[in-house]
């Protein structure tokens, strides 16, 4: 063979080992969004180095101030802006952990997470239940699928409107999920304008829990039942251990959260806005799998995906600081998955509260 020959011979070997590693295992483990496809929210390509140094600027503040907490709900919209496009690439469109079940894929575990908000809040055909921080639209489809109900759900972040918007056409449920974009700390939905409403580790990232608490009360109808998974420290963390505070404070950093609560603050802060609480639970704790597996299983894949961010940002096919955004979220997952194998972290304290029904006008 001639080194013409030769040299032909490898460069289409090349192109089709590349076409393989981009399109073929570049492409999400649930399918839908590939390497190629990384926008960075609505954040355009030259702005993403910025925002990302942005930040981590919110992180050197000090915390608890007025103005911080003001700045909250920018910060996590700039977040979500950075991380959407490779949460659903690397994890599907549901943006949340679930417990693992034994011989059942990951899917089914999500799925059956979300389908037990059906029973909890006893959502049926002809209610309208409210979906407080939305994401893309994951758990909202599969709770409208499951139960017939209508569901609203609310995100902070435009880029997720539009992406949630979109997988609802293409599911076929645009009829059952309606999407809207605004701050769940000031909704814009009318008092007692909901049967049901549940929200999927989506507090978490309110600076003060009462505010959205209320929020969702004053919109629930009376008797109303809503359900929430928070993101919580447990009993184990201990706040002199400083691997402890350096798991915590990882899991703030790399998720955008204003401060993590203890498990045991939960339930105060739902009775005093008004809540009657059912029933609180993590449902993390055994018999439970652990929702922690899946991230630690997933060590060579995030191998594969840093080398895919880096050739896409090499070839400017992605945008300049991605792959700091994509190094921030394996480090996170380090410390998520330190959380649940020391046990002082859970994203699964269940809490279900009921709005009383006023006695004088029932
Ligand atoms: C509830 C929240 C988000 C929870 C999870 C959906 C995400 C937390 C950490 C994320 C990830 C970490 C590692 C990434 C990996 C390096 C990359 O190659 C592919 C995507 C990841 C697996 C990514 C996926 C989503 C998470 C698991 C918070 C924000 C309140
Ligand atoms: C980790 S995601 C979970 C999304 C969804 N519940 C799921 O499980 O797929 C958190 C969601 O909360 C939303 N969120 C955070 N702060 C918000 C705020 N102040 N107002 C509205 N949505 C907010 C984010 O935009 C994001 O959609």
């Amino acid at each position: 063979m001639d080194t013409a020959a030769l040299l032909a011979t490898a460069a289409v070997l090349a192109a089709g080992v590349l076409y393989w590693f981009i399109w073929v295992m570049g492409s999400a483990e649930v399918k839908g969004k590939r390497a190629v496809d990384l926008k960075m929210g609505s954040i355009t390509k030259d702005k993403v180095q910025d925002k990302y140094k942005q930040y981590w600027s919110f992180f050197r503040r000090p915390k608890d101030t007025v103005e911080s907490s003001e700045k909250v709900p920018a910060f996590v919209d700039t977040f979500y802006n950075l991380v959407t496009d490779i949460y659903e690439w690397g994890w599907g469109q549901s943006f949340h952990f679930s417990p693992s079940v034994p011989n059942r894929s990951h899917r089914d575990a999500t799925r059956i997470h979300e389908e037990r908000v059906v029973d909890l809040i006893k959502a049926s055909p002809g209610h309208r239940i409210l979906d407080v921080g939305c994401g893309v639209g994951g758990p909202m489809r599969a709770i409208a699928a499951r139960s017939g109900s209508t569901v609203v759900g609310i995100t902070i972040n435009e880029y997720q409107v539009s992406r949630a918007r979109s997988h609802n056409r293409k599911a076929g449920l645009d009829g059952a999920c309606e999407v809207v974009c605004g701050n769940f700390l000031e909704m814009s939905f009318e008092d007692c304008s909901f049967d049901g409403a549940y929200s999927i580790e989506a507090t978490c990232h309110a600076p003060r829990l009462e505010d959205v608490y209320a929020e969702i009360y004053r919109v629930l109808k009376p008797g109303g039942l809503y359900v929430s998974y928070e993101w919580v420290t447990t009993g184990l963390f201990r706040a002199d251990d400083p691997k402890h505070v350096e798991t915590i404070q990882g899991i703030e950093r790399g998720d955008a959260l204003p401060g993590l609560r203890a498990q045991d603050q939960i339930a105060g802060v739902a009775r005093k806005v008004g809540f009657e609480v059912v029933v609180e639970r993590d449902l993390a704790l055994p018999p439970a799998g652990p929702w922690w597996t899946r991230l630690k299983m997933g060590r060579l894949a995030y191998w594969r995906n840093h080398v895919l961010v880096s050739v896409m940002t090499l070839l400017r096919l992605a945008p300049k600081g991605v792959v700091e955004v994509h190094e921030m979220l394996y480090e996170t997952a380090k410390h998520l998955t330190n959380g649940g194998e020391t046990g002082i972290f859970t994203p699964m304290h269940m809490i279900l509260c009921r709005k009383p029904i006023d006695k004088a006008s029932a």
